[in-house]
């Protein structure tokens, strides 16, 4: 392939999304790939102003010819803002936008305009209060938009010295109903994505994963909690008969240890904060956020919004060069 193409949608405008997005156009690094931001151009040339950056947008249509990269400059997809807006301050006349830079991404990669989306960080509640109930983020807007019956969040970081990924059963579900979430059906097809993404898009011939328990423990023999013996031991076993290498249920508590890691490609966490304020510790600002089994190839950061530093210029920019960097890696090897 030649250098492939990224869309990086710039996500909520009164966060820190926009202000990332130009200061990576400010220093390319080694990246390998041409850049366009889907976004207002008009909310990029101000936030510019109020940084003191010196960045040169260039307005281009889907399609279009992309220039190679060029520090200082910046190509655009444009996308108007419903409302002009300030850092810090959300506005659910936006929440459109946010959507409309999304729904670009996509069809540009189902185009073939782009080979890759990466996306600046929403905001959920915004979205739903500015009326898309039932929003929950991006994985499964996504997963929508493709329109496939399952996709896999995974989050993976280099910062540990050999790749962490963890990847989830569940995504962003209240604490509450996670347990009835947790179906043979669902662990199936979760597992199957992960084990066949991590062979086609991570180049992994036979990946190893371990899978924590629901419960401390692991549920300790079915004393403190069922769902390992009557749900996930029984899918991890027709797994195994299908030729997956898979450890667990594993006490989620001593799994992220070296002793159990250092022998895997991934995890899988049964919920979101099971493993992603490990994944966090290890590695927040330089990890990446995969949307596994899209049919198309979507990376983020590992933060949010940050409303209390948009317009600061203060926001770490190491996660979105992951983010850019990770999905440069999965076009390339997909092709
Ligand atoms: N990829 C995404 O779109 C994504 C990811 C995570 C959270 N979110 C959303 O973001 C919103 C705010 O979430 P939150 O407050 O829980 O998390 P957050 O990541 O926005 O903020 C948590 C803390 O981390 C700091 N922080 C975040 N990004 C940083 C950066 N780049 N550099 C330096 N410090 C940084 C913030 O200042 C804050 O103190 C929520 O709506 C949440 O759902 C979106
Ligand atoms: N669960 C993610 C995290 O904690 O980093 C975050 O909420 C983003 O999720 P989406 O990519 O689905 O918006």
């Amino acid at each position: 392939m030649a250098v492939p193409v990224l869309a990086l949608t710039t996500g909520e405008p009164a966060g820190i999304g926009p202000e990332l997005a130009l200061a990576v156009a400010r220093d390319w690094q080694q990246l390998e790939a041409t850049v366009v931001a889907v976004g207002d151009p008009d909310l990029l040339a101000e936030r510019a102003r109020l940084l003191g950056w010196s960045v040169e947008l260039e307005v281009l249509a889907p399609g279009d010819m992309l220039p190679a990269p060029v520090n200082g400059r910046l190509p655009v997809w444009p996308v108007s803002l419903a409302t002009a807006s300030i850092p810090g301050r959300l506005d659910t006349a936006n929440a459109g936008y946010v959507l409309e830079t999304l729904d670009i991404a996509v069809d540009a990669c189902q185009r073939g305009f782009a080979d890759a989306m990466v996306t600046a960080p929403l905001h959920k509640g915004v979205i739903i209060d500015g009326g898309l109930v039932g929003f929950t983020g991006h994985t499964e807007y996504l997963r929508d938009a493709c329109g496939v019956e399952e996709v896999v969040m995974m989050l993976a970081t280099e910062r540990t010295g050999r790749p962490l990924r963890v990847a989830l059963a569940t995504t962003h579900l209240p604490l509450a109903q996670v347990s009835n979430a947790i179906t043979g059906a669902g662990l199936t097809r979760v597992t199957r994505i992960l084990a066949q993404e991590l062979t086609h898009r991570f180049g992994i011939a036979s990946p190893r994963i371990l899978v924590c328990g629901l419960n401390p423990h692991a549920g300790e023999d079915g004393h403190l909690g069922r769902e390992e013996l009557e749900i996930i031991t029984p899918a991890l076993d027709r797994l195994r008969d299908e030729g997956l290498d898979l450890v667990g249920p594993l006490p989620a508590d001593t799994l992220f240890t070296p002793r159990h890691l250092d022998h895997a490609d991934a995890v899988l966490a049964m919920y979101h904060d099971q493993g992603l304020p490990v994944l966090k510790y290890a590695g927040f600002g330089q990890a990446a956020n995969i949307t596994l089994g899209l049919g198309m190839v979507r990376t983020s950061v590992d933060h949010g919004t940050a409303l209390d530093l948009a317009g600061s210029g203060l926001a770490e920019v190491g996660s979105l060069r992951v983010a850019l960097q990770v999905a440069r890696q999965m076009a390339v090897r997909v092709h």
